[in-house]
């Protein structure tokens, strides 16, 4: 396919109850006297993760043949049906930690796990897209599913309506503004039924009208669907309010992770401190 990359059957460990889904959120721990009534009136076990990394290590060998970490001791976790985003400053390796999770780059340390199908959608709107037509486009990836035509319709109309371009079916690509592209290329991927959205900076040539319409459309199709997964990378903050849980990065590891307010209050200290030290 070529407006989205996607995986099939997955090469990688699964772990049936990872710890690392809860670890991050702002819940308090219970006294120990009060641990057994909790568990025993809690509500049924949380589901497996969609997305996976455990003590993720990646590095590159330069032509001197000096080994570089890039990614250090990364852990996320991303349960089915959330919105998840991933912040750091430039080159701290959220990119390269996407690429690991979608398996275009050997992890050199740890484990990672997807849910297939997945699709990875790329920064550039013009690379996304490659038919004629929207239609022609959503559908382009289902070549290879053998379903029948109005199967492929029913699809295609459905991902277009969840990112809302179904009034667009008819549209010439080249007609569309770059923010639309992105829809066009992640209805594809829902047409394709993947379970796991990986998305690189997606608004990141967008002005602000197309940087909502695909963080709005992001949104509404994993709340539509109740499954698919999402791991948004992003430098805008205010993309943040759409999101379930965020994940920040530093250095090439993975710092913090959890709601998004506390991941919000964790990232203005830190600009804060950062700004505090240009003060005259
Ligand atoms: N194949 C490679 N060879 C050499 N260095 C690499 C390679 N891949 C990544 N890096 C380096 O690893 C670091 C992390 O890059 P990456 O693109 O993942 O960061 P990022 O957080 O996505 O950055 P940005 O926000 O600027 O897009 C950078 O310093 C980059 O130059």
């Amino acid at each position: 396919m070529a407006h989205s990359l996607t995986g099939g059957a997955s090469p990688f460990r699964c772990y049936p109850h990872p710890p690392c889904c809860a670890a991050g959120r702002a819940t308090p721990t219970a006294p120990p006297s009060t641990r057994r009534r909790v568990a025993a009136s809690a509500s049924p076990p949380s589901p497996p993760p969609a997305i996976e990394g455990r003590g993720v290590g990646f590095s590159v060998t330069t032509r001197r043949g000096v080994v570089l970490p890039v990614l250090k001791d990364c852990s996320l976790c991303v349960p089915p049906g959330q919105l998840w985003m991933l912040l750091g400053p430039n080159g701290c390796g959220k990119s390269t930690l996407l690429k690991v999770l979608a398996g275009f780059q050997n992890p050199s340390a740890g484990t990672v796990h997807i849910n297939r199908p997945f699709s990875y959608v790329f920064q550039n709107p013009d690379h996304q897209v490659v038919m004629p037509t929207v239609e022609s486009d959503v559908a382009f990836g289902l070549g290879k599913l053998n379903l029948s035509l109005d199967e492929v319709r029913s699809r295609v109309s459905q991902s277009l309506d969840a990112v809302g371009m179904l009034s667009y079916s008819q549209r010439p690509i080249q007609t569309l503004s770059g923010g639309q592209k992105q829809r066009v290329a992640i209805a594809g991927a829902l047409a394709e039924a993947s379970k796991v959205l990986l998305l690189d900076e997606l608004t990141t040539f967008l002005d602000e009208y197309d940087q909502m319409g695909v963080v709005k459309a992001v949104r509404n199709s994993v709340t539509a669907s109740g499954e698919v997964a999402a791991l948004w990378v992003t430098h805008r903050l205010e993309e943040l309010r759409y999101a379930d849980g965020a994940i920040y990065m530093e250095d090439g590891r993975t710092i913090i992770q959890g709601d998004v307010s506390s991941i919000s209050r964790f990232i203005k200290r830190k600009q804060a401190r950062y700004f505090g030290h240009f003060e005259l």
